[in-house]
């Protein structure tokens, strides 16, 4: 199996990335795994309480379940993915079946925070866009699709999202093979990571 991550800051374009890799590849040969399945369950915590954590602190993520679920699939074994709610700041009682594939692609901002999880990735990728454009980015996303609100995307950012990217995410591009700059959708760089993806399906 190859195993590739995809990090970067909020709204820097990992899932579009992603969808863009993988657009004509075939998912019984390439699957996606998104960090966001890994956050921890906070069911034991209201759903007041739950709108104050700080979802962008290596400890929001259970990365013990995460390194479990990609090491099962390295083995050839199914896994169960948890399914995140970001309306509900919560996981869902449902769960994906995921099976094993030529090549996994994980992403989230902050898989490569945690040395073990780095390990297990053959190719690290960085996506990069400048920290206004990841802003406009995510009040336009989280507005329509996550049922956010300007204060709310606002507040976040000051409070928790820019000192945690700063703080743990921005630094882990120096563990990336490949840096994306993403301002603009960037084609070239998306043909390259296809290539090295075609060439490992092609192997028997
Ligand atoms: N290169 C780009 N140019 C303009 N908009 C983009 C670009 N890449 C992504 N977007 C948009 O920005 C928003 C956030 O992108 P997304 O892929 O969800 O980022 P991430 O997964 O890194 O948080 C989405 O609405 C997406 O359509
Ligand atoms: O319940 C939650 C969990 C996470 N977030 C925010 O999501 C982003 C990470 O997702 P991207 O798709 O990479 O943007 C992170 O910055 C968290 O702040 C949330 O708002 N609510």
């Amino acid at each position: 199996m190859l195993t590739i991550g995809i990090a970067g800051g909020t709204g820097c374009g990992k899932t579009t990335v992603v969808n863009q890799i993988t657009g004509q590849l075939s998912d019984s040969e390439v699957g996606v795994i998104s960090q966001d399945s890994y956050y921890r369950d906070l069911s034991e915590l209201s759903y007041e309480e739950r709108c104050k954590i700080n979802f962008d602190h290596p400890r929001a993520i259970d990365f013990e379940l995460m390194r479990s679920h990609l090491e099962a699939l390295r083995d050839g074994r199914p896994i169960e993915q948890p399914v995140y709610s970001f309306k509900e700041h919560n996981r869902t009682d449902e769960t994906i079946r995921t099976e094993p594939r030529k090549v996994m692609i994980i992403e989230g901002i902050l898989i490569f925070t945690h040395p073990e999880i780095r390990d297990l990735f053959d190719i690290k990728i960085f996506v990069h866009a400048d920290s206004d454009e990841r802003l406009i980015r995510r009040l336009r996303r989280d507005i329509t699709e996550r049922g956010r609100d300007l204060d709310e995307v606002i507040r976040r950012y000051q409070d928790t999202l820019k000192p945690m990217h700063d703080q743990f995410i921005e630094p882990t591009k120096e563990f990336a093979d490949i840096i994306i700059p993403n301002n603009k959708y960037n084609t070239v760089a998306i043909d390259i990571v296809r290539t090295i993806i075609a060439e490992k399906i092609a192997l028997p």
